[in-house]
């Protein structure tokens, strides 16, 4: 039986995977979308003109990242939104300015006035019918051995250079947010209670889950 169906969510969710990088949300988008039919969504990381020169250069290039990441997640958002929902996306734009931004911003490689004209740039965009909250934002979470060792398994060249201090604020800060974070529902999913890469069955009982917790979260809007 469709899984989707068996565990009652709605065909037109909208469902958001988050969790710091490396941690395995594009794993988890392609195999929730492929249990529930949904479409996806992903940052195009191969095709970004900006992402390696920026892991060789913050301070040059930190600014112009954003920016990008900024126009591809408004064109991704306003795809889901002309389909009517149905997706599972790769990261949400709330941590492109909850934690990349403002991580580069206090470092001092995002200067203060490219700090302040992006995020007049983001609330700009965000505030718009384009813009409706996921139903859902799932976070992945893991200890920061573990995901070190994953970033290390997929070896893209500009992540392995960049040092460890990186990985780690990044880590640290994540868990700051996530416990602050309101703007949507949020499903927490340690990496330790299942394998996706090992076992195949371990996406059903995530979907019950979800469906536990959209269903939960339906009768508190009521
Ligand atoms: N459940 C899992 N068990 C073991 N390895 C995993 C799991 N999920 C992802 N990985 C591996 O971890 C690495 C990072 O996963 P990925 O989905 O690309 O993370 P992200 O999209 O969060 O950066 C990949 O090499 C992937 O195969
Ligand atoms: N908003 C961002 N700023 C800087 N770097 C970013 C941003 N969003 C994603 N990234 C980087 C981090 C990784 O190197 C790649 C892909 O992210 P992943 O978590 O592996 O999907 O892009």
């Amino acid at each position: 039986m469709n899984l989707r169906k068996k565990y009652n969510i709605p065909s037109d969710a909208v469902i958001t995977i988050a969790g710091t990088v490396g941690v395995g949300k594009s794993t988890m988008t392609n195999e929730l979308a492929n249990a529930l039919g949904f479409r996806t969504s992903f940052e195009k990381v191969d095709l970004n003109p900006y992402l390696d020169k920026f892991y060789g250069d913050f301070n040059r290039w930190s600014f112009h990242l954003q920016v990008y990441f900024l126009a591809e997640r408004f064109k991704e958002q306003k795809r889901i939104f002309e389909y009517g929902g149905g997706f599972i996306q790769d990261r949400s734009i709330y941590e492109d300015t909850g934690i990349f931004a403002k991580m580069h911003f206090e470092k001092g490689t995002m200067t203060p006035t490219d700090y302040d004209t992006y995020k007049s740039l983001f609330e700009a965009m965000v505030l718009t019918p384009y813009f409706p909250h996921p139903d859902l934002l799932i976070y992945l979470e893991g200890s920061f051995e573990d995901i070190v060792d994953r970033i290390k398994v997929r070896g893209r060249p500009m992540e392995q250079q960049t040092p460890i201090e990186y990985w780690k604020e990044m880590h640290e800060r994540y868990e700051n947010w996530i416990n602050s974070f309101n703007a949507c529902p949020v499903l927490r999913l340690n990496i330790n209670d299942y394998d996706l890469v090992q076992d195949a069955g371990s996406i059903e009982p995530i979907v019950e889950k979800i469906g536990n917790f959209l269903e939960q979260t339906r009768k508190l809007v009521k």
